[in-house]
């Protein structure tokens, strides 16, 4: 991981730019497959699975006896891990249900807006490296309560063409029991497209690689929704001369680990502190069974040495991370300073690990400098807001004028005619 010492501010947002290694044709591979499937449906997800995942699926719907097997297969001790898990995200989402204002713009005019659950959703866990069952909890336990009608799961087969019993337990655990063998652009695909099996969805979730990412990018254009762009992991921390060296070097190897195209970043106002990661990452990575997956994440990663943690802060705000890690003394003071992120840990044993698990907070969140535009995961990526509006024949004749004046102003005229009829039907009603 290479150090730069005090760049120019003319610099930084060079360094702000992610790495990628985005497949040749990257666009082209993803549109073809999203055709296949839309043209070929289910043949097409058993061929594509077969090219890319290696394996031959006879049935893509994952069955009953499939589903009570994985139960078995899931050792008491996770059981209760993902229990754990499972509350605390359900506690911190179903804090998001708030109750919606209703208020009289005017008297006469009542406004009011109501959350509305989005009926059919898909949600795409990430198998390709390591089967995330932790991402089911992160998009099953908002969904349910949303009141999602329709929640439906796909996910890569392994090479024998099943999926992991974990993943399995963990959506049955929350109660949904439709899953999808199918990963890949070709999962995105079938749940925009529907095919004979795989049902279309009103609405895509989840994280994924370059090609579940572009593939979402790509179905939005065909009036899909999709939550946000949650590429590959990535984390920076903030740490000053305060900092547990160890304790930096684990967090940052703990987003390395997911893949070598993951970026990790230390901002720090010391030199000395940098200096203490990097050995503490030697030693760490050694033990790691993904150290090969990590070290390739930390050639791509880099430390920034500035001149104080205030500048530390406007480094990390045009830098934008997934995850950002404020390993600083009095952390909570500077956390009003952050203006993009997609979700923060403060102080040296909030690990960020714990979001990813455990602690309640979402961990689909936006990648690759999204986190100034994005939001992560939450209970509103899955309703929709309707307005409503009553207006009374009083309060109508209090508005009705200006309406009607910038209808005119519009050229207009028929939206100033729905105004003006009903005003004069009351004037004759006097
Ligand atoms: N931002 C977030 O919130 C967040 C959360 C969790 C994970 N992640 C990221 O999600 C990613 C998961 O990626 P993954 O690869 O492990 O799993 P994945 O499930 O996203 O992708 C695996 C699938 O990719 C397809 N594929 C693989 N090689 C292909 C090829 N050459 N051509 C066409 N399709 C191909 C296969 O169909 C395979 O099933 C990681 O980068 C991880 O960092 C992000
Ligand atoms: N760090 C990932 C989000 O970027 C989420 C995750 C799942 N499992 C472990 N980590
Ligand atoms: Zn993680």
């Amino acid at each position: 991981m290479k150090t730069i010492i005090n760049p120019p501010y003319t610099d930084w947002a060079e360094y702000c730019e992610r790495p990628s290694f985005p497949a040749e044709d990257l666009e082209e591979k993803v549109a073809a497959v999203l055709e296949e499937v839309r043209l070929e449906g289910d043949k097409a997800l058993k061929k594509l699975t077969l090219a890319f995942d290696k394996v031959e699926v006879e049935n893509i719907k994952v069955s009953a006896m499939e589903i009570e097997k994985a139960g078995s297969e899931v050792s008491d001790d996770l059981k209760e891990a993902i229990a754990v898990a499972a509350g605390n995200i359900r506690i911190f989402h179903s804090a998001q249900q708030v109750k919606e204002p209703s208020v009289e713009t005017m008297t006469g005019i009542k406004c009011w807006r109501k959350s509305v659950a989005i009926e059919k959703v898909g949600l795409y866990i990430p198998g390709g490296s390591a089967p995330l069952f932790s991402t089911v909890l992160m998009l099953g336990i908002p969904a349910m309560i949303a009141g999602c009608g329709k929640i439906v799961l796909c996910t890569p087969p392994d090479k024998n063409g099943n999926i992991n019993p974990a993943v399995l337990y963990t959506a049955s655990f929350l109660g949904i029991n439709e899953i999808y063998k199918v990963g890949g652009a070709q999962a995105v695909a079938a749940l925009a497209f529907g095919t004979k099996t795989v049902p279309k969805v009103d609405k895509i979730f989840g994280p994924g690689n370059q090609y579940v990412t572009k593939a979402k990018e790509l179905v939005q254009k065909n009036g899909i929704a999709i939550d946000l762009p949650a590429g590959p992991s990535e984390v920076l921390v903030i740490a000053d001369s305060t900092a547990d060296a160890d304790f930096v070097a684990s967090d940052l190897l703990s987003q390395a680990e997911h893949g070598p195209d993951s970026q990790v970043v230390l901002v720090s106002d010391s030199v000395e502190l940098v200096e203490k990661v990097k050995i503490a990452l030697n030693e760490q990575l050694s033990v790691l069974p993904r150290a090969s997956v990590a070290e390739k994440a930390l050639e791509n990663s880099f430390s920034v040495v500035l001149n104080s943690i205030t500048e530390c802060i406007d480094f990390s705000n045009l830098y934008a991370p997934e995850h950002l890690i404020l390993a600083i003394e009095k952390a909570e003071e500077f956390a009003d300073q952050i203006q993009n992120a997609g979700s923060v840990f403060l102080g040296n044993y909030s690990c960020e690990s714990a979001g990813d698990y455990a602690s309640g907070t979402n961990h689909t969140l936006p990648t690759n400098g999204y986190a100034r535009n994005y939001s992560g995961v939450s209970l509103d990526s899955f309703v929709k807001k309707i307005t409503f509006q009553n207006i009374s024949k009083s309060g109508l004749q209090k508005i009705g004028r200006s309406i009607e004046v910038m209808a005119e102003a519009e050229q207009l005229l028929a939206h100033k005619n729905a105004v003006s009829i009903r005003l004069k039907k009351i004037q004759d009603e006097k």
